[in-house]
């Protein structure tokens, strides 16, 4: 059996458009990274521990997914924000500049693990204060890394990306069914 380890609707909506049958199981980790921990070291470690802790939870032989998906910009990790002032401090860095969205995707069956790193560049307009404002009260940004939604309301700051869409909302389509395939013979 599959089972994805995830509590995000949008992970879940990803991994349905593969057309496999999954289920759900608990994979919560703390999330904080480590004095001087590189994002792409951070963001795979998420990955890996949320896959391990979903392992837990199911029978010996199960496949499990679980990824992570963070934001850099300026070296800095953006997670989701705390409060809305949170969320003004990461559009003064995101605001009319280019940013990366790293989702790191990792499988484990047994002792086996499978992973891998995606990383796409996007790039915002100008964000005015009082559009950022707006935004926070629409809900959108609570749950989103980086604290907006390409998918959603704040598809309107993206002028451009370089990389993988889904990677973006959440779980890259074509690595993650490439890593499946490597499981699910
Ligand atoms: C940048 C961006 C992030 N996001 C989302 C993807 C992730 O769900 C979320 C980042 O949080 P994560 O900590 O990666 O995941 P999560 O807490 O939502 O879910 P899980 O139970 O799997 O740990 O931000 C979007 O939906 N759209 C976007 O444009």
């Amino acid at each position: 059996m599959l089972y994805l380890a995830s509590k995000s609707p949008r992970r879940q909506a990803l991994l349905s458009q593969l057309g496999m049958e999954f289920e759900l199981v608990e994979g919560s980790v703390v999330e904080t990274p480590y004095a001087d921990e590189l994002p792409e070291d951070y963001v795979t470690r998420l990955a890996r521990d949320k896959s391990a802790a979903g392992q837990k939870n199911v029978a010996a032989d199960d496949i499990v997914i679980g990824s992570d998906t963070i934001v850099v910009v300026d070296q800095r990790i953006l997670e989701k924000p705390k409060d809305f002032d949170d969320l003004q401090t990461m559009f003064a860095r995101t605001s009319g500049r280019v940013h990366q969205v790293l989702t790191a995707v990792a499988v484990r069956q047994g002792q086996a693990l499978e992973q891998v790193l995606v990383s796409s560049d996007v790039y915002f307009r100008s964000v005015s204060a009082l559009e950022v404002q707006s935004y926070w009260q629409t809900g959108e940004p609570q749950d989103k890394a980086g604290g907006y939604a390409i998918q959603g309301i704040g598809g309107k700051f993206v002028t451009r990306i370089d990389g993988s869409y889904s990677a973006i909302v959440g779980l890259p389509l074509y690595e993650t069914e490439q890593l499946l395939n490597r499981f699910i013979k």
